[in-house]
């Protein structure tokens, strides 16, 4: 690993701690001006007003001038810190001028580097296996457009070659069979996937996301729920592992070649931080090969390095790669790669919108993975994560109501829970008095996600506000 700081060189101006000049948080400044923002814009979940002028590196800046440093990172997606050189220079080019004055419909008029754009940025990042893409604009549409893919897929595989009949054109137009498809898409228990229609009914984290809006009756496996410390539940996290298992088999039975494919994230996150072993996948991969169903891996929020490789689902070491990875948050751009030409569909505008994609967005993929490259951010952060995770576990000794630690060997993928959702969200505010920006997940979990600059120093700056708010807090 590279000797230098690289958020130094990124930022030589980045705060060195912390500041929090205000009585209250959010200060009063912030309080005015999101009092007026939600008269036009809903601002209940607001944590902080920010500054994004002056934000740097891993430090947000909010409107009173106090300074956090940010472990939450716009919900896992800004890769390099904020207001990083290079991608500033990307945005002053001329490139960018052209990309954003004259957004193309993609598909129908793509530019004349948009191949060369591909080839030198997202493509260069491929997961293992993969080596075409699909161009989205955010990870709900990298899911649906995937979902579209596979289920197109397996209707071209049903009809072996025919072309569509009167029957399926005719009843298309009325939503029904045999034109619609009646194959689903099985996701697990506790994922998130996202918040569009067809998204939205394989999320399963949490009811507040799904109620009142339609859903499809599409099946749920469950996912593993694993005790922690590890080495002292093997036991018992096997048979859980085997469990699930055990039960997705028997719901692919049940569904008698109605999945088109199943969606897992490599960590489930918005759902609690839920981890699984590279055992349990490889079966999963096993089972899903063996009934023609796909796979896709949903890396919307742990691809693009956090978890100490580019792409979670490279610490399972599968021998068939997945059939769909799905991508957006870090690298701002979204999308899916795969390999089989067949998942692109059988004819043009079946897959299809506007804009397919956005080429302002793969400039700034392009030059966050050249960073990533440049400067070895994912094998820093796989040695960042295992010293936090070292201080961590040091700092949480003896202190019963933090349970479940996790994420060792994830780079700084890490989380852990407090007894309840109050508790925890108790400790989060506090946090944002000390200074630190850190967020939840799951029903009582603390979820770290700092960006890939994130480095030792700034390790012990979160530990320190870790240990002064739990003294403040417990004792
Ligand atoms: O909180 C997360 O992990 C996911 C954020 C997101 O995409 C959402 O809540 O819609
Ligand atoms: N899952 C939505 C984001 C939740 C939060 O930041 O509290």
């Amino acid at each position: 690993m590279p000797s230098y700081s690289v958020a130094e060189l990124y930022y030589p101006d980045e705060p060195t701690e912390p500041k929090i000049s205000t009585s209250s948080y959010p200060g009063p400044k912030a309080k005015q001006e999101l009092e007026k923002l939600s008269n036009v814009f809903d601002t209940r979940a607001a944590y902080l007003l920010a500054d994004y002028y002056k934000s740097r590196g891993n430090y947000i800046v909010d409107q009173d001038g106090n300074v956090l440093l940010d472990v939450y990172a716009q919900i896992s997606s800004i890769a390099l810190g904020y207001n990083n050189p290079e991608i500033l220079k990307v945005a002053k080019s001329d490139a960018m001028s052209v990309a954003l004055a004259n957004r193309p419909a993609l598909a129908c008029f793509p530019s004349n580097d948009y191949g060369q754009l591909l080839e030198d940025g997202l493509l260069k990042a491929a997961p293992q296996g993969q080596d075409k893409i699909w161009t989205a604009l955010s990870g709900s549409d990298a899911n649906e457009t995937a979902f579209k893919a596979c289920f197109m897929y397996q209707a071209a595989k049903k009809r072996n070659g025919r072309s569509f009949s009167t029957e399926e054109l005719e009843s298309v137009m009325d939503n029904q069979l045999p034109g619609t498809s009646e194959m689903v898409i099985c996701s697990f228990e506790k994922g998130f996937h996202g918040r569009l229609f067809g998204s939205l009914s394989t999320t399963r984290s949490k009811p507040i996301h799904k109620l009142d809006i339609p859903a499809f009756n599409w099946p749920k496996a469950p996912f593993p729920d694993l005790k922690y410390p590890l080495e002292e539940n093997k036991e018992a996290n096997k048979a859980e592992e085997s469990s699930c298992i055990e039960k997705f088999s028997q719901i692919v039975q049940e569904w008698q070649g109605k999945i088109a494919a199943v969606i897992i994230e490599p960590i489930q996150s918005e759902g609690g931080d839920n981890h699984a072993s590279s055992d349990f996948f490889q079966k999963l991969r096993e089972i899903t090969i063996e009934n023609g169903i796909l796979m896709i891996v949903d890396e919307v929020q742990t691809g693009v390095g956090a978890t100490g490789k580019m792409w979670a689902h490279e610490h399972w070491n599968l021998s068939n790669p997945p059939d769909l990875v799905t991508f957006s948050k870090k690298f701002q751009a979204a999308g899916f790669y795969y390999h089989d030409p067949k998942l692109q569909p059988d004819q043009p505008f079946r897959q299809f919108n506007t804009w397919c994609g956005d080429p302002s967005k793969a400039l700034i993929a392009k030059v966050i993975y050249e960073e990533i490259v440049k400067h070895d951010l994912v094998t820093r952060t796989a040695e960042v994560g295992n010293y936090l995770f070292n201080r961590l576990e040091k700092l949480f000794e003896g202190k019963n109501y933090i349970q479940n630690l996790r994420g060792k060997g994830q780079g700084t993928y890490i989380a852990f829970d407090f007894g309840t959702s109050s508790e925890r969200d108790s400790f989060l505010s506090r946090l944002r008095c000390n200074g630190a920006n850190v967020a939840g997940c799951g029903d009582s979990a603390v979820r770290l996600r700092p960006s890939l600059t994130f480095e030792e120093k700034h390790a012990d700056v979160l530990v320190s506000i870790f240990d002064k708010t739990l003294r403040q807090l417990y004792g």
